[in-house]
């Protein structure tokens, strides 16, 4: 099979020629956009850094988080390896009787993997796949996995994957709420992180040079751990310019999303993100954790009117059937 066959057909035509030779000498994105985000140390936090971090950048690398090294190998050749099998198997395998989905392109997921299905867009060719992993329905993946040696070694090492991004998270999450002089209880933190409610996206881009990977947004999240590859292509928007973040080994990529904006009470912003073109003629892979509040958790940011997250979430499923992107916090505005 060729490499193009594990891509949705309407991606083919789009790819770079597969016999085309792979170079890292290709043009890629405006270098004069390169900027070094913040680095942040998990285990040596600190306080003042990391709270400048969240107020002025709102995406941070951050290193020595303690996941072993054969782990993080392991995430990397099982995703790589689910996420190459032909495209007609991976709709098959995660399909309706599956607890992941897979989406592309304009098909999207909300973040407990139900399908939504976009307006038409003005800009297409955003090529991008990717697996949605709900953490709590992957001991649902069993019955499937028994037969499939690939797929219970992916449930295997996702759940694992899983348990230490939740406790990078808390640990984070904790420190973030520290520097914000917030006072919450166990119960509110609790509903903030809710655990039942984390997802992990595996996500690929075909090798493509000319077409975007994924539109500008903000994330709905409290806060995602990105984990992206060597080929780069992750941009942010800060003071109204678009910057690469440029990829740093052993680290992982944190994003403030929609969540902490409001439980911040915008003190600490969304970082608007997107995926550009890549520096590097190669597939891009990205792996991705998204912690969000429990669905009843209500918000009560001073600019907005109150709402609990699952209004959002049913409004940003809203936005996206009917004007194609996401829309976010700006239609809770109390005086819009
Ligand atoms: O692939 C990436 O690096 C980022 C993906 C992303 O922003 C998302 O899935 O929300
Ligand atoms: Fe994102």
């Amino acid at each position: 099979m060729s490499n193009s066959e594990s891509y949705p057909p309407e991606f083919r035509p789009l790819m770079s020629e597969p016999t085309e030779p792979e170079t890292s000498t290709e043009p890629g994105p405006d270098r004069s956009k390169d900027i070094d985000i913040p680095v942040l140390n998990l285990e040596h936090l600190d306080m003042e850094k990391l709270r400048e971090a969240c107020k002025d950048w709102g995406i941070f690398h951050l290193e020595n988080t303690g996941i072993p090294l054969t782990l993080m190998s392991q995430v990397k050749e099982i995703t790589e390896s689910v996420l190459s099998l032909p495209f007609e198997e991976k709709r098959t395998l995660f399909g309706v009787n599956s607890p992941l989905s897979y989406y592309w392109g304009t098909h999207t997921v909300s973040p407990s993997g139900k399908a939504v299905t976009r307006a038409p867009q003005e800009s297409s060719g955003h090529l991008f796949e990717g697996i949605n992993i709900p953490l709590a329905s992957l001991s649902r993946l069993l019955p499937l996995s028994c037969s499939d040696p690939k797929l219970e070694s992916f449930r295997v090492v996702m759940e694992e994957y899983g348990k230490h991004v939740t406790r990078i998270i808390v640990t984070l999450f904790e420190a973030i709420i520290e520097t914000l002089s917030l006072e919450l209880s166990g119960n509110q933190k609790m509903s903030y992180l809710s655990e039942s409610t984390g997802v992990i996206r595996v996500q690929r881009y075909p090798q493509c040079t000319e077409s975007p990977g994924l539109e500008a947004h903000t994330d709905s999240s409290v806060i995602s751990i990105i984990n992206q590859d060597d080929v780069g292509g992750l941009e942010f928007m800060k003071d109204g310019e678009w910057f690469n973040v440029k990829p740093l080994a052993n680290s992982f990529v944190i994003g403030l999303g929609d969540m902490m904006q409001v439980i911040s009470d915008e003190e600490y912003k969304s970082v608007l993100h997107k995926v550009g073109k890549r520096m590097k003629k190669k597939e891009r892979y990205s792996i991705v954790y998204f912690v969000f509040p429990d669905k009843e958790c209500m918000f009560k940011p001073s600019r907005y009117k109150p709402f609990k997250f699952s209004e959002f979430e049913a409004q940003v499923k809203l936005d996206v059937e009917t004007h194609g992107s996401k829309i976010g916090l700006s239609k809770f505005l109390s005086n819009p």
